[in-house]
């Protein structure tokens, strides 16, 4: 499986998914200006992939510094993981591994025993084990996944699978979360085929799901995002699952564009739609997805694809990167690390399981 993030003794690289599928190139991170800038650029896309990028980026600057005072290394590291959210708005997953942190050097702050290099180390711990825990969660997701999508084939059937976007191991630490899940029913021979959408405008379909999918042999199909429709009239689709960069306590779901048009689909079609996220992605301050900040991209990665240019260059684009699929379209339920429960079900379930609200 290729790694998006590459992180041994304290030095960090990242795959810059621009240049996928063509080549495979990782880049050094070595500060917080930088870890903006790999974010913002989409070298590394994804809602846990970014929380990881961002938390490692600032362990590894972290690493080569030296404070005065316990004081001091809060106010830094604060103001960084600040700096960091404001590099992609919409994914809640940054958000709340800079909590997970913030709320740690809180504790820290008031424990005299701790000196300076403690507290530093304890940081760059923390920021470590957000990326550790990353994968196994989605090894989690990917199991209850596959396991209720199993228990609700008809006797003797394996599952087709409609998915979108890229939520495998390049959105991740690994092994992925949608993306998990069909990986999980593969390895358990209860997949009979997968189509992914290519996403336009930025096709992390076409360039990273497909590259996943047919780097582990799984059997699949690439279809273009007007051809999901179509898809449901004509062939066999047992399930759809994708990921999510938020969901709000109501349930509605915030993901790549063409997200919800594939929702309103698969209701006609009566096909079950799923959502498969870590908790990490739950947003419980805000009720409903009318409130969740929508991304807007460039006009250039709509109007060109690696440079080559598919449109009067100067034409006006509108270009939002996600939009949100109300609850009421997520008929097959939430899948998380927790297990699978429908989506009017998610306030009770994640808040019983709170600490501290955080929900990293
Ligand atoms: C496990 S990834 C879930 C989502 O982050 C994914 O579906 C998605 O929308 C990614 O968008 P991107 O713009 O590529 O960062």
């Amino acid at each position: 499986m290729l790694e998006a993030i590459k992180y041994n003794n304290r030095k960090l690289e990242v795959l810059d998914q621009l240049k996928l599928p063509h080549s495979c190139t990782y880049q050094g991170v070595t500060n917080v200006t930088q870890t903006w800038e790999v974010i913002r650029s989409m070298k590394v896309r994804g809602a846990p992939a970014i929380a990881n990028v961002a938390v490692l980026g600032v362990a590894v600057e972290l690493n080569e510094k030296d404070f005065n005072s316990k004081e001091q290394l809060y106010e830094v590291v604060k103001e960084q993981l600040e700096y960091l959210q404001t590099s992609r708005p919409t994914a809640i997953n940054l958000r709340n591994a800079a909590n997970r942190i913030i709320s740690l050097l809180s504790v820290q702050l008031q424990d005299n025993k701790l000196s300076v290099n403690d507290m530093k180390e304890r940081i760059i711990k923390e920021a470590e084990d957000i990326f550790r825990e990353c994968k196994m969660k989605n090894l989690a997701i990917g199991e209850h996944g596959a396991s209720h999508i199993i228990n609700h084939l008809s006797t003797g059937s394996q599952a087709t699978i409609l998915t979108h976007c890229n939520t495998g191991s390049l959105a991740t630490a690994g092994y992925g979360t949608a993306l998990g899940v069909i990986r999980s029913l593969h390895l358990r021979g209860m997949l009979a085929h997968v189509y992914c959408t290519e996403t336009r405008p930025y096709n992390q379909g076409a360039r990273l799901t497909a590259f996943e999918l047919m780097h582990d042999k799984i059997p699949s199909t690439l279809i273009c995002d007007s051809m999901v429709a179509a898809l449901m009239k004509s062939k066999e689709v047992s399930a759809v699952v994708v990921g999510a960069d938020r969901v709000v306590a109501n349930g509605d779901t915030a993901n790549k564009i063409g997200t919800y048009q594939i929702a309103v689909c698969a209701k006609y079609h009566k096909i079950p739609f799923y959502v498969a996220l870590p908790v990490s992605t739950v947003d419980l301050s805000l009720r409903d997805g009318g409130a969740i900040p929508i991304e807007e991209r460039p006009s250039v990665e709509m109007t060109y694809i690696q440079g080559v240019p598919l449109a009067p260059t100067d034409m006006n684009c509108w270009n939002p990167a996600f939009d949100v699929t109300p609850a009421e379209l997520i008929t097959g339920g939430i899948i998380t690390e927790r297990g699978v429960f429908k989506v009017q079900e998610l306030e009770k379930k994640i808040s019983t399981d709170k600490e501290d609200g955080i929900w990293y």
